[in-house]
């Protein structure tokens, strides 16, 4: 079982799986037209290279589009011939839809700049103003950048709990670094949004300090979509993809809002379908197949592509939810941990260290899985992590149990509910 977990897949139609997975961050001989957008990219990013300023941006268009892979593609690039000129150049780039407020938002950009360096964020998550936030991510700059992007995903995503929606505080107060952050290097502030309006959305306050350059993505048809697939073919072993798997998958995608990531993701459903019934070829039904199966569940569909060890984590988590009594909205680390080296052990895995696996569980707040935050559990009783999922555990267990890896864990029910239930108690009553 050991070997069986620890090889990328268990079939035998893909050769290099991650090359369908929507996650991974292709090179650019991949990168299927979007000239265009590339190139207003590439010349408004091209002047930190002379150390001259450069301008906010405005990613917007539909889902799947191609706004984050060509912001991302470009400045790996801008990176890189800095790093060849001796200069650092800092990508700081988060997605809006795990944190609830700017506030959040100013210390995953901390954390963010932190773990880029190799240096300790500085300042705790809670118990500190936002200025002091903004302070110490001024301070990482200054120290060790020599040009930045902010790089705001999902920017409207960050409503937050009051009347005025959040992004207008974080676009307004990260906009001002210019002016604030006594900071010699050029700054650009880029937003991502799939509202082609959003900028009618920000108040006046917001508006009034970004004036980005407004770059519009529209949806792909099925052409585009064949083509972006075509680059990719290579995911899968030579003769194990029927001819007509991608121009179905593609005709699918353009009737689906043109929408690229759906596009790979059910391109690599089909050949999972397939795996799993022991077959070596993906042929058409495969793809009609996963097609009715796809739900329109993002998060879902990002659990399902990411690596062994990640579901691992997360399915503890999941698991943990799930067989507390009253199941929970918040879910303790510790237990959590716990359930994870168990399941690890059930399933014959590497178990990886604590820390390694809160980062894989805290790093899926990103693709808005879950949420997460250090608490106190009451005076004196110390702070601890807690995990709150976006999905049900349930459906959370059933989308990992798919995977061929994880589908004898539906017959550990019983042990895993005695696990979880020992540590949440232990938990309870030792704290
Ligand atoms: N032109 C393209 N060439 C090759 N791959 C592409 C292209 N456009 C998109 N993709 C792929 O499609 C997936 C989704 O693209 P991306 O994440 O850039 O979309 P997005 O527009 O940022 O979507 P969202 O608004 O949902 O975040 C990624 O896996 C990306 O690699």
């Amino acid at each position: 079982m050991r070997e069986r977990l620890q090889t990328e897949s268990s079939g035998g139609v893909f050769a290099n799986k991650d090359l369908v997975r929507s996650d991974t961050i292709i090179d650019e001989d991949r990168i299927v037209g979007r000239d265009e957008q590339l190139g207003r990219v590439v010349d408004n990013l091209k002047p930190v290279l002379h150390e001259e300023g450069i301008p906010d941006m405005l990613l917007s268009g539909p889902s799947g589009t191609g706004k984050s892979l060509i912001i991302h593609a470009v400045c790996k690039q801008i990176v890189e011939l800095c790093e060849s000129q001796g200069k650092t150049f800092g990508v700081l780039s988060i997605n809006c839809e795990g944190p609830k407020t700017a506030d959040r938002a100013v210390y995953r950009l901390v954390k963010c700049a932190a773990d880029d360096l190799g240096v300790d964020p500085g300042v705790p998550q809670t118990g500190v103003s936002t200025d002091q936030k903004l302070e110490r991510l001024y301070e990482l700059m200054r120290e060790y950048y020599d040009g930045v992007i902010f790089i705001l995903d999902e920017i409207d995503m960050l409503e937050g709990p009051y009347q005025e929606a959040e992004y207008n505080s974080l676009i307004y107060q990260l906009s001002r670094a210019r002016g604030l952050a006594d900071f010699d290097g050029p700054i650009s502030l880029t937003a991502i949004t799939n509202y082609a309006d959003f900028m009618k959305d920000l108040n006046s306050r917001a508006q009034s300090s970004y004036n980005p350059d407004d770059i519009f993505f529209d949806d792909y048809d099925a052409t585009q979509l064949r083509s972006i697939l075509m680059h990719r073919r290579d995911a899968f072993k030579p003769g194990s993809l029927a001819d007509d798997v991608i121009p179905l998958v593609a005709a699918f995608g353009s009737q689906t809002h043109g929408d690229a990531r759906k596009a790979i993701d059910l391109l690599r459903w089909a050949g999972e379908l397939a795996e799993r019934r022991g077959s070596d070829t993906v042929t058409e039904p495969a793809v009609r197949e996963a097609q009715e199966k796809y739900t329109e569940n993002r998060k879902l569909r990002h659990i399902s592509g990411i690596s062994t060890q990640k579901k691992l984590s997360i399915y503890a988590v999941a698991a943990t939810a799930y067989y507390t009594k009253g199941n929970p909205e918040w879910i303790p680390a510790g237990p959590a941990f716990k359930t994870y080296q168990f399941i690890a052990d059930a399933m014959d895995a590497d178990r990886y260290s604590r820390e390694t696996f809160v980062n894989h569980v805290t790093e899926q707040s990103t693709y808005g899985v879950l949420d997460f935050e250090r608490r106190g559990k009451g005076r004196g009783r110390g702070v601890h992590m807690y995990f709150s999922l976006s999905e049900s555990p349930e459906t959370i267990m059933s989308t990992i149990r798919e995977d061929s890896r994880f589908t004898d864990l539906a017959k550990e029910d019983a042990p895993i509910r005695a696990v979880v239930r020992e540590h949440m108690k232990r938990f309870h009553n030792d704290n």
